[in-house]
């Protein structure tokens, strides 16, 4: 949906070129729907933010929202903040520190008209609808971080605005209060009974479980551009930005798509290493002849879930969710592809489109990793000399994390395989992943 410069959007269209900020983008949102912008530091999301709020002025661009034109600059249209019918919720909640709570979620009503009457009863219902009349007669002072930002929003909803702006709103709240904000974000997101036309929000965050729980589509900044735009499930499950990857917890390696010979690699006749792999409950096994580390296994004998016999058709291959768990993506046809990347060939399963002699993504699960302290040899695996660079507890699991000359490539182990293969930073040792568990799309 980005790239389109609609006059008579119902949603929200922006489109924003800021040269001293290298900023050059456009999205559009629809009706209803929460768009979640994800970047690394310094990527734009707060400038795009600034530039819809009408905080800035962009140098070239338009932000229209439904039949409203609030930006065009090629028109020297630029509506001041408070006229925009958005309103911004960010980390601080800003409430006015003399005014009571009420009061606070009162003012915006207040300010575009309404009578002191009407404004106290529309914000008594907005602290009900976030949990919060209980605190309506205190002061800013007296509240908590998670009860100050259930405010805030409530006093950001209070003016009804068309569009709702979030600026990674549960950032500075405590790990055990954000759960609750968000549920209840979710709530006020999507149910909005008697509301003419659905509300549209844009949610800036670093926080994927943000982007999962609240958002229909992520666009992921990455210097100033759009990376890559799509529903949430499509860009978690098929990253193709290093970005987007990182934060689904997956390898991704970039290259040019080359047909695979057939039948692939890993549909060799398994070999003694494959039949342990492929055994349930033998996640911490350890061969230690060959010095392999199985991988961590999220799911009891998932090999058994994907038909390996050429020519043969898989109704749903296993692949990792951006939670660990795992999600079933349809495999059309076990076709398979290979990515060329600085002269390495990664094989793999193709999902979705793939040309051959394009740019092309190779995609796999640190799950899917198994690591040798030996290359080795005749492995039906694809194989990757690495050094390892970091490794991090993850919750019971052991990320180690490779610099390989294609990539950085992480591996999820067990703590016992990593304990027996004495892994240590600085260590050379090679990733293996069989074809089976890697997914090659088109870029
Ligand atoms: N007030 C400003 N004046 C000039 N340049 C700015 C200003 N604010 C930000 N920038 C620059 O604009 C670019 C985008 O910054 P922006 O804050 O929008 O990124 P971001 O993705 O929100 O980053 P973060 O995640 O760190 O908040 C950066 O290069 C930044 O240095």
């Amino acid at each position: 949906m980005t790239g389109t410069d609609a006059p008579q959007h119902a949603g929200l269209s922006v489109a924003a070129r800021i040269a001293d900020r290298d900023l050059d983008v456009r999205i559009e949102v629809a009706p209803g729907e929460v768009l979640a912008v994800l970047g690394p530091n310094g990527a734009g999301k707060s400038s795009l933010l600034q530039v819809i709020a009408g905080l800035i002025v962009p140098d070239e661009g338009h932000v229209r929202l439904g039949d409203r034109t609030l930006t065009e600059i090629a028109k020297g249209i630029a509506l001041p903040p408070h006229r925009r019918g958005i309103s911004l919720l960010a980390q601080d909640p800003l409430l006015f520190p003399h005014l009571s709570v009420r009061d606070n979620v009162a003012f915006g009503p207040r300010s575009r008209g309404a009578r002191n009457r009407a404004a106290q009863s529309i914000a008594t219902d907005w602290l009900a609808a976030v949990d919060a009349v209980t605190l309506a007669d205190r002061h800013p002072g007296a509240l908590s971080g998670g009860q100050a930002q259930r405010v805030a929003l409530a006093r950001a909803l209070a003016v009804d605005p068309d569009l709702l702006l979030l600026d990674e709103p549960m950032s500075a709240l405590d790990v055990d209060v954000a759960p609750a904000m968000r549920t209840l974000l979710r709530r006020v997101l999507r149910d909005e009974p008697g509301r003419a036309h659905p509300r549209c929000a844009v949610l800036v965050t670093h926080d994927i479980i943000d982007a999962i729980t609240l958002a229909d589509r992520i666009v992921v900044l990455e210097a100033g551009r759009i990376a890559e735009s799509g529903p949430v499930t499509d860009v978690m499950s098929h990253p193709r930005s290093p970005f987007a990857a990182r934060i689904a917890g997956l390898n991704l390696l970039h290259g040019t798509g080359i047909e695979a010979a057939a039948p692939v690699p890993s549909e060799s006749p398994p070999r003694p290493s494959d039949q342990v792999e492929h055994r349930p409950g033998l996640a911490d096994q350890v061969e230690h002849a060959g010095g392999l580390a199985e991988r961590v296994e999220h799911a009891p004998d998932r090999a058994g879930q994907v038909e390996h016999a050429p020519g043969r058709r898989a109704e749903r291959a296993p692949w990792p969710s951006a939670a660990g768990g795992r999600v079933d993506a349809p495999v059309a046809a076990q076709a398979f592809g290979a990515v060329r990347i600085d002269g390495l060939r990664v094989d793999g399963c193709v999902v979705g489109d793939f040309v051959p002699g394009t740019d092309a993504a190779a995609v796999f699960s640190p799950a899917a990793v198994s690591v040798f302290t030996e290359r080795p040899v005749g492995s039906p695996r694809n194989v990757f000399a690495v050094e390892i660079v970091d490794i991090t507890d993850h919750g019971g699991i052991v990320r180690v994390r490779g610099d390989a000359p294609q990539a950085d490539l992480s591996a999820d182990l067990t703590p016992a395989a990593v304990a027996q293969l004495g892994l240590a930073v600085g260590a050379e040792v090679f990733f293996a992943v069989k074809a089976t568990e890697v997914r090659v799309y088109a870029c």
